[in-house]
């Protein structure tokens, strides 16, 4: 005997349709129904029908659809609302028991779910396994019962509202088991897996990945708490799905499972396809249920599929797990596994939603952090931009505080220049006002020729020296420094010092002065600059009473002195710095030996002939003779008439320099002021046949004069002007100096400026200033026929030349030498108060 199918549960009452239920078809018996424990009444009681000896594991439930074609339905509700009672064209029938039958057209998704699968829920919340699975032909309803469609939800929404909502959600117009399970939901957490079997291929509708071997490993899920927001999301994944009939394979390969495991069949082949091998956990797990809706189309086309399908849900519900029999102790250790399993359910659901919210705050600041960090980042680009500009600001402000400097300190060597500028023009003009005043005390004393004026002027010159500031003092020393800068040739300067001995007069070299008598003679001279005026001095030996009593014939003695007194000055005045008051001292000697040479001047009687024997010369009786009237008009004036001049051969010695021993570049000069009488024959002194009278006075002249030169100097317009002797190397540019400081002692300033005339050449062109030092004077043409007299023209420039400043060449030298940054050097305190050029300088 075949067992009788299991009883099914109580169900809604049999449809009209089901007046077949008379004559119900028995589904094949065979060796299936041998595996089916006996059903008691309190097995057919319990939901799964199943004897507390047996375990019924999958509950199979019948959803029919609507008919969507005209015509009778194929199918109709027997049992009492738990078979499927199938009408053939040929009147018979064949019913199928399940353990429950759903029309569509009479319970819409939401009584469906309510009376067959609710209850499963319900014990999944509590810990329990289920597995819900549609099976059927195509279009029979499947996508419709798990999903729903816009007008009501489907079995997966409804049960996601009822583990998290506890079945109070949109929907559940019933709101069975919300008041209930009310809070009890809060800490659960649904993980949401959506895969699809297509080809024995699983993807992931999530992640479309594809998952290899039993189970879908790297699937990845829909989580969270809420209901709605995951109903969504699979909501999307739901549209994914592929829709064809390669999916039925797998629903084979299930049946042939099923089948296999209802047979009884020590082998199930669960690897038969990837749906089945997703279920395997579903069918051997003792824990978990299957809920297998079998989707039925009533139309009779449709007959042979819906019919295969109840005869697979007929031999799903055929498969019992055998169970043992059930203790006191399994009984209170199964409760007490329960109560347990639930808390420690209920703990971990708590524990997840601990995680989900500390995940959430930590998620929250990070962003903050993230959010902290990017305003720091743009901080730092703003700072970093700041510094940037500051740094270039620095770099600008740095350039432009040097540049101040270097303009403050250029204006200020600018300022500091133009005072020493204006200091030495201060200095430059009461030099000259000095020069222009000792040249009127000298033009006062030659035409007064009185020595009580002369000791007064030379007084007051002493004095107003000696009233010259310091600062004056100072600043012609520097001058005088400079002065020493532009040669770089060594000096050997002998400096004039007062003989001890003498506390007489002293005599001058002037045309006035003539002789000078017992004088000491000391020369300053200076090697390098054969151009430049040396001065020679006189001492005169006796003094004045002496002279009266020789009656004016007091034979003059000179006396060279001793170079003892010599000093290398340049090293003197480099070595320490001068003494001022010695310095003072020494301007003061100068000028005294000016006014010295002054009171001599005022001695007629006085004559001096430093040439030696000369002195023994007949000169000296000629002058002689004419002591009793001033000097320069016993020589005449150069002014007149040669005719009304002196005797020419009594020449007068003026000024003699000797050849410096120290030095031997200094070139001899020697000069001699004499009277030209005879104009007849200067006239003549180129062209008139030399006689034989003046050949032999030339001769006995010539022995005379010791080897001497007469130069006899005439203007252009025939005037003569002086005699003069110079050795015979002299040239131009050294007569032009005598005839200069003739000039300058005569007062003629306006004739400084004139031009040789090269008479005798047969250009008769002047020389140029450049070219008198290399014209010597034995190329001037003879005078008066004689071997050793020569005639020198001069030509007078138009505009008289303007005054000499004395500085007037350091005025250049100092803008070179400011320019080389040596103004310091230039400047320099460091004085030699004897320079030769100081002298000169004084002496003009
Ligand atoms: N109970 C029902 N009430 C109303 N319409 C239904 C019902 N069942 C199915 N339908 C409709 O029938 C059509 C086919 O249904 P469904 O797609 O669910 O079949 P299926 O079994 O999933 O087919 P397939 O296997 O090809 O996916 C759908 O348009 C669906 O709306």
């Amino acid at each position: 005997m075949a067992p009788p199918t299991p009883s099914p549960r109580p169900g809604p009452p049999p449809t009209p349709q089901g007046g077949g239920l008379q004559t119900p078809l028995r589904t094949p018996a065979s060796k299936h129904r041998l595996h089916f424990p006996a059903t008691t009444p309190k097995n057919a009681h319990h939901g799964g029908g199943v004897g507390a000896a047996t375990e019924h594991p999958v509950e199979v439930i019948g959803r029919i659809r609507n008919l969507s074609s005209g015509g009778a339905s194929a199918l109709e509700i027997a049992g009492g609302g738990t078979a499927v009672r199938v009408r053939g064209d040929a009147g018979g029938c064949r019913d199928f028991t399940l353990d429950g039958v759903s029309v569509s057209e009479e319970e819409d998704l939401e009584g469906f779910y309510r009376r067959f699968v609710r209850s499963r829920i319900e014990g999944v919340r509590v810990g329990a396994k289920c597995t819900v699975m549609v099976y059927g032909p195509t279009g029979s309803g499947k996508s419709h019962t798990m999903f729903g469609c816009a007008k009501q939800p489907g079995i997966v929404y409804r049960a996601l509202r009822d583990i998290l909502d506890g079945g109070g959600g949109e929907g559940d117009s019933s709101g069975g088991g919300g008041d209930d399970d009310a809070g009890f939901g809060a800490g659960l957490f649904v993980q949401v897996a959506v895969l699809e079997i297509y080809n024995e291929e699983i993807y992931d509708l999530l992640a479309r990945l594809e998952v290899m071997g039993k189970k879908a490993k790297n699937a990845t899920y829909i989580s969270g708490n809420e209901a709605g927001k995951i109903s969504r999301e699979v909501a999307k994944v739901e549209k994914r799905r592929i829709v064809k009939t390669k999916i039925n394979q797998g629903n084979t390969a299930l049946k042939r499972v099923v089948e296999s495991i209802a047979n009884g069949d020590s082998h199930v082949p669960f690897r038969d396809s990837k749906l089945t091998m997703l279920l395997q956990d579903s069918f051997e797990d003792d824990k978990s249920k299957i809920l297998m809706i079998l989707c039925a189309s009533p139309d009779p086309k449709e007959l042979h599929k819906t019919v295969s399908t109840l005869e697979y849900g007929a031999k799903a519900k055929c498969i019992i797990r055998a169970a043992h029999a059930a203790t006191p102790r399994d009984k209170m250790s199964s409760e007490e596994s329960s109560t347990m399993l639930n808390s420690r359910i209920v703990a971990m659901n708590q524990f997840i939603y601990k995680l989900q919210k500390e995940n959430k705050l930590r998620e929250k600041e990070r962003n903050e952090a993230q959010n902290v960090l990017r305003l720091k980042e743009e901080e730092l680009t703003q700072l970093r931009a700041k510094l940037k500009l500051i740094e270039m600001k620095e770099k600008a402000a740095k350039e432009e505080e040097i540049n101040s400097k270097v303009m403050e300190k250029t204006h200020t060597l600018r300022s500091e220049l133009m005072k020493m500028e204006e200091a030495m023009l201060r200095q430059q003009q009461e030099l000259a006002a000095l020069k222009q005043r000792l040249q009127e005390v000298e033009r006062e004393k030659a035409d007064a020729h009185q020595p009580v004026q002369q000791d007064l002027i030379g007084g007051r010159l002493l004095a107003r020296l000696s009233e010259m500031p310091a600062g004056l003092d100072q600043s012609m020393s520097m001058v005088m420094s400079m002065e020493l800068d532009v040669g770089d040739q060594p000096q050997d300067v002998k400096v004039i010092k007062e003989d001890t001995r003498q506390q007489g007069h002293i005599s001058n070299h002037t045309a006035t002065a003539g002789v000078c008598t017992g004088a000491v003679v000391q020369d300053v001279r200076i090697s390098g600059y054969p151009e430049k005026v040396v001065l020679s001095t006189v001492f005169e030996e006796g003094d004045e009473e002496d002279a009266e009593r020789d009656n004016g014939l007091e034979e003059v003695c000179k006396e060279v002195v001793e170079e003892s007194f010599k000093v290398d000055i340049t090293q003197h005045a480099l070595a320490e710095p001068e003494d001022p008051t010695t310095r003072k001292h020494r301007i003061e000697n100068i000028f005294r030996l000016c006014g010295n040479h002054r009171e001599l001047a005022k001695k007629p009687k006085v004559q001096s002939q430093v040439f030696g024997d000369e002195n023994k010369s007949p000169a000296k009786h000629v002058f002689g003779e004419k002591s009793k009237s001033p000097a320069k008009k016993a020589f005449g004036d150069e002014n007149k008439e040669p005719s009304t001049w002196g005797a020419i051969e009594t020449p007068m010695c003026d000024v003699r320099v000797t050849d410096s021993p120290v030095s031997s570049q200094l070139s001899p000069i020697v000069c001699q002021v004499v009277d030209e009488p005879l104009s007849e024959q200067l006239k003549s002194c180129s062209t008139v046949e030399e006689s034989d009278q003046n050949k032999e006075n030339s001769v006995a002249g010539q022995k005379e004069k010791g080897g001497l030169l007469e130069v006899y100097i005439k203007w252009e317009s025939g005037n003569l002007i002086k005699g003069l002797k110079l050795l015979q190397n002299s040239c131009l540019s050294d007569l032009r100096k005598l005839i200069e400081a003739h000039f300058e002692e005569t007062g003629n300033k306006q004739q400084h400026q004139f031009t040789f005339l090269l008479l005798g050449d047969p250009s008769g062109a002047p020389v140029s200033r450049e070219k008198e030092a290399s014209v010597q004077i034995s190329k001037l043409p003879h005078w008066n026929n004689q071997p050793d007299s020569y005639l020198a023209c001069l030509r007078a420039a138009k505009k008289p030349a303007v005054d000499h400043m004395p500085f007037s060449p350091l005025d250049s030298k100092l803008n070179s030498v400011v320019k080389d940054g040596r103004l310091a050097d230039v400047l320099s305190p460091k004085v030699n108060p004897m320079s030769p050029n100081y002298i000169r300088e004084l002496r003009a």
